[in-house]
Order: C-alpha cells, then sequence, then structure tokens
C-alpha cells in the first residue's frame, strides 16, 4: 500500500493508495460511531456499494444514490442528501462516505459540511479525477447556471481510501479526463514527473497498474503539499486552477453536459500554455509537447467551435480568482512554474483562444 498524509495540523488525514482496499476491513476504523450515510451515484451502485455495505454491517447506515452527471451537481440534488439524513434521523454523530467520483464526492463533502452545521466524510474515489484531484484537498460545493462551483465550502474529509482496483470499470472517456489533471501537477510544479509522464504514457493509457498507481501517488503529494502551504487559496493554491478560468467557461457555456471537467481543463491547458508562449515564457516546443500528450490520450485540443472569445471573457469574468475586477489567470512562467498573473492584455487572451481553436 502506498500512503502519504495532508498536513494541516489536528485537520490532517491519510490518504491510502491500493487495489482492493473498498474490501479492506481496515477503512470503517475512520468513522467514529456506528452511523453512517453512504452518498453514491446510479452508476457506481450496482458496481461497489455492496462491498462498502458489507464492512458497515451492524451500524445504523442510510444510502442515497444520486442521479448521475454533472448536470445534477446542483442544490436541488444536494437537498435530497438532507432530505434523507432528517428523514432517517440521523446526527451530528453520523459520517457520510462518498462513493463515486468528484461530483459525488464534491456534493458529499458539501452536505457534510452544511449538514447539522458540520459532520465528518471520508472519501471513496472511483475514478481517476477524484483520485488525484477532488478527493483531496477539502474543496466542496456544487455549480450553479451561471457559474462552476460556484456554492461550496472548503471541509476537509477524514481520510481518503483510493482502491486502485475501481480503475478498471471506469470508461475509457473518464479515465482520459482524469488524466488531464494529472499532466496539471508535472505542468504547475513537478518537471520530473512531466517527463516521467511522457516516457510512460502508452502504459499509463494502457492502465498499467503499477504506473497509475504511482501516477495517483505523485499526483496526491503534489495536491497534498499546495493544500498544506495554503488550504483557503488565499494565494499559491491557485496554480491548482491552472485551465480552469478557460475551461470553467466551456463547462458553464455547454450547459455542464456535453464536455467533461477533465476535458475542459485539457483544453484550458492548452490555451494557457499558448499564452504562456506568447509571452515568451516556456518554448513553443512546449505548447505542441502538451498538444501531442493531450491527442494521444483522446483529449480535446479546441474550444467549442460555437465559443466565440467574448464568451469565454464574459463567463470568465465571473471567475472565484476575479480580483477588483481585473481577471487573473494561471500562466506558465517556465515549466513546472505557475503563476498567478492580472497582467495580461485582453487581446492576448483572445490570441491564445483563437490560436488553440
Ligand atoms: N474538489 C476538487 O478539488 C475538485 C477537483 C477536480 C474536479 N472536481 C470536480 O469533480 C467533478 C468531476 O469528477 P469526475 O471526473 O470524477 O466525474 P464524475 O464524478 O461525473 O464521474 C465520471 C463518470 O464515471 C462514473 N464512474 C465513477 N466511477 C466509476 C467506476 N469506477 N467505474 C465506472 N464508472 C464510474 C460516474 O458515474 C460518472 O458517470 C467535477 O464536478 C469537478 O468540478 C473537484
Ligand atoms: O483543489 C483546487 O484548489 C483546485 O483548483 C483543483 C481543481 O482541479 C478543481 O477543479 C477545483 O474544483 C476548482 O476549484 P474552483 O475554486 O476553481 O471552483
Ligand atoms: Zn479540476
Amino acid at each position: 500500500m502506498r500512503e502519504l498524509t495532508l498536513d494541516l495540523g489536528e485537520r490532517s488525514y491519510p490518504i491510502r493508495i491500493a487495489p482492493n482496499l473498498l474490501s479492506d476491513n481496515d477503512w470503517p476504523s475512520f468513522i467514529k460511531g456506528k452511523q453512517a450515510c453512504v452518498v453514491t451515484n446510479e452508476t457506481i451502485a450496482p458496481l461497489y456499494l455492496e462491498a462498502v455495505l458489507a464492512r458497515l454491517q451492524g451500524w445504523q447506515v442510510s444510502v442515497v444514490v444520486l442521479p448521475d452527471g454533472e448536470s445534477h451537481k446542483n442544490l436541488e440534488t444536494l437537498n435530497t442528501i438532507f432530505d434523507q439524513l432528517l428523514e432517517d434521523n440521523h446526527t451530528r454523530k453520523t459520517t457520510l462516505i462518498a462513493l463515486g467520483g468528484g461530483v459525488v464526492g464534491d456534493m458529499t463533502g458539501f452536505a457534510a459540511a452544511c449538514y447539522q452545521r458540520g459532520v465528518p466524510f471520508i472519501q471513496l474515489p472511483t475514478t481517476l479525477l477524484s483520485m488525484v484531484d477532488s478527493s483531496v484537498g477539502g474543496k466542496t460545493g456544487v455549480n450553479h447556471a451561471l457559474g462552476k462551483n460556484m456554492i461550496g465550502a472548503f471541509y476537509q474529509p477524514e481520510c481518503v481510501i483510493i482502491d486502485t482496483e475501481t480503475l478498471t470499470t471506469l470508461p475509457p472517456r473518464e479515465f482520459s479526463a482524469g488524466l488531464a489533471e494529472v499532466l496539471k501537477y508535472g505542468l504547475i510544479a513537478d518537471v520530473p514527473f512531466y517527463d516521467w509522464l511522457e516516457a510512460n504514457w502508452d502504459g499509463l493509457l494502457a492502465r498499467d497498474p503499477e504506473l497509475l498507481a504511482e501516477a495517483i501517488l505523485c499526483s496526491c503529494e503534489n495536491k497534498a503539499r499546495v493544500v498544506a502551504e495554503d488550504e483557503r487559496e488565499g494565494g499559491r493554491r491557485a496554480i491548482l486552477n491552472l485551465g480552469h478560468t478557460f475551461g470553467h467557461a466551456i463547462e458553464t457555456a455547454t450547459g455542464y453536459g456535453s464536455w467533461l471537467h477533465g476535458e475542459a481543463v485539457a483544453t484550458g491547458m492548452l490555451i494557457a500554455a499558448k499564452l504562456s508562449s506568447d509571452l515568451g515564457w516556456i518554448a513553443d516546443a512546449e505548447v505542441e509537447r502538451l498538444a501531442s500528450l493531450l491527442q494521444r490520450a483522446d483529449l480535446p485540443l479546441n474550444p467549442p467551435a460555437e465559443m466565440a472569445a467574448e464568451q469565454f471573457l464574459s463567463l470568465m469574468a465571473r471567475d472565484k480568482k476575479v480580483l477588483d475586477g481585473r481577471l487573473r489567470l494561471v500562466l506558465l512562467k517556465a515549466l513546472g512554474e505557475a503563476v498567478v498573473t492580472d497582467e495580461v492584455e485582453q487581446a492576448k487572451v483572445i490570441a491564445a483562444i483563437e490560436a488553440v481553436r
């Protein structure tokens, strides 16, 4: 088993990575008391709910099965979790268990932050993206029609249990979406990891278990390092948003459905890389290198044809990083060195969007 700790003082927690951890009797020990509510969705429940419930026999356990998809990551769906918790008389001693991808994880975490002003929760991520990113770091929340993740809270889990065996059932498009966030860590902070990813890209695409476990560990280590430094995004944590200002605009414009989060981030990172090379910060060859890795994973390189640059700009004006009315973008000062800047001319931003198109 691989293990690391996200170091946040008294709110520190372990992140465990190994095959078949869901069937392990160890993870329920992170739950204080014998009351729990498992939140999952209609796709994941038939695959993994039984294994989880088998570990909780004799407990007071409720189950909430959410509809599947990013389009359901909203307040209306969130309320169904509260309905169930109240109907089943759950108290402040109840622990919520997020069994699923980032959508289930973000909503369960936010429900835990709100229910009776806060109950514990644990993360059992089942997508690559949720293993390497969303289950770690305590960003929880839901979307609003006018913007992505606009309603939420910073709220940390008790532990993150990554059962790598669950990746065997993940559809290829979802797997690739996760790889986009994996590449992000190399781009923003870890050139040796980026080189390693490029060297092992075929093996990763073939889902070699050892390579995957290594990539998940390295991603979690990178994320944990940044979050431990700046839990509530006062500064450095914003680098984890590389590509997201453009990506969130795509997701919002397309109604949280046709583009997966990781796909939108892939295209967004390519725009950010192009802008960084236009500014003379990274070599043109690095933009090509990233495009090639994305393409080999079948990730989209071009923004939606119907999205004009002006639509990007108006949606990006609501980005959470906007300060004093000024757009702040995460760009690459060098490969492996992300910076947050508000000093890029609008014309250059438009040019990068058009160039990638
Ligand atoms: N909180 C954070 O820090 C953070 C970080 C990155 C992304 N996110 C959020 O995460 C979400 C995206 O997460 P995601 O990519 O996991 O998407 P997702 O949760 O929608 O899961 C992707 C799809 O895979 C299915 N699935 C999940 N596990 C499976 C498995 N093992 N086998 C078969 N099918 C499985 C799901 O039912 C879904 O259809 C977005 O809402 C994004 O905003 C949050
Ligand atoms: O953990 C973070 O911080 C991130 O930015 C990780 C991102 O991959 C993730 O998509 C996050 O949900 C985006 O956060 P937001 O604050 O821009 O909504
Ligand atoms: Zn993301």
